[in-house]
């Protein structure tokens, strides 16, 4: 499905960071996962052709979008991929339906084709969302919205799903709602996907396959169809991350024994 090799370097005045990142896999579902500022944002983006990277090569599904020593750079709208923002992104002034259609318009081309229109209804069908089709965006609930940006995603029919923490700014409730409506999603659009999340419940709820990001790089595949790989990743990604051990901490730390009547090691 995906296979991806790319080196890119962002900077600006004060800081730079270096991109490295190699992974391949023909699962459906797969996640990046890993701290914040590791550069799995900048992976989705390289991926979409929102930023170029300076060596490497991204294929999907046999085509390559791009690769650095063929001098092959597809632009991004040529790309076939449904790109799902943690904000939702939606057009304020425009109706639901007119947000999920929004993708299949352009200045020269008003209305989508009766195809697309009978594409754009199923979508609203599938979703719960054909009730508010002409209301917007400001007057749903947030589970609603993102459900409006999932169908706008999959409107141009593509060929990957791309998720950038597609449920941080849910409750937990609803949460559990969009993970069961994406996993319906996937299965009936038969669509694979590529998501970034921070929650472990979504790794082990959804994706086939997790990469591990540290600092530029990925450090580590787990395939979550293995049954110790599944309970290393809900041990190890459950437990907050370890705390710094400064020596201001140490020394609170060797007080506290202290006061507790401990005696250090
Ligand atoms: N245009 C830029 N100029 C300089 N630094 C950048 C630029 N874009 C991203 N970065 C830096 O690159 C690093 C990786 O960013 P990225 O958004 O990919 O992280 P992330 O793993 O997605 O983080 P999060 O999980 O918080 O979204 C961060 O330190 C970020 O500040």
């Amino acid at each position: 499905m995906i296979d991806v090799d790319v080196r890119l370097s962002v900077a600006d005045r004060n800081r730079r960071f270096d991109l490295a990142v190699r992974f391949a896999t023909d699962a459906p579902f797969a996640a990046l996962y890993g701290p914040s500022g590791s550069g799995k944002t900048l992976t989705l983006q390289a991926i979409a052709g929102l930023q170029r990277p300076d060596e490497g090569h991204i294929r999907l599904d046999g085509r390559t979008l791009y690769d650095s020593a063929a001098g092959i750079h597809v632009p991004p709208p040529q790309r076939r991929i449904g790109y799902l923002f943690q904000s939702y992104a939606l057009f304020p002034h425009l109706s639901v339906r007119e947000n999920i259609s929004f993708g299949l318009t352009s200045w020269h081309r008003r209305r989508p084709s009766a195809p697309e229109r009978d594409h754009v209804q199923a979508l609203l069908d599938s979703f719960g969302l054909a009730s508010m089709a002409d209301s917007r965006p400001h007057t749903l609930s947030g589970g609603q919205q993102q459900r409006v940006a999932l169908a706008r995603a999959l409107a141009c029919q593509p060929q990957v799903l791309l998720l950038d923490e597609p449920f941080a700014s849910l409750n937990p409730m609803l949460r559990q709602a969009l993970r069961q409506d994406l996993a319906r999603v996937r299965s009936t659009w038969g669509i694979p996907a590529l998501m970034i999340t921070h929650d472990v419940d979504d790794v082990l709820e959804l994706a086939d396959v997790a990469f591990v990001y540290r600092q530029g790089q990925v450090v580590q595949e787990i395939n979550l169809h293995d049954a110790s790989s599944r309970d290393y990743a809900r041990q190890e990604w459950a437990s907050p991350p370890p705390r710094e051990q400064s020596p201001l901490r140490q020394k609170l730390h060797r007080m506290l024994l202290g006061a507790g009547g401990a005696r250090e090691a």
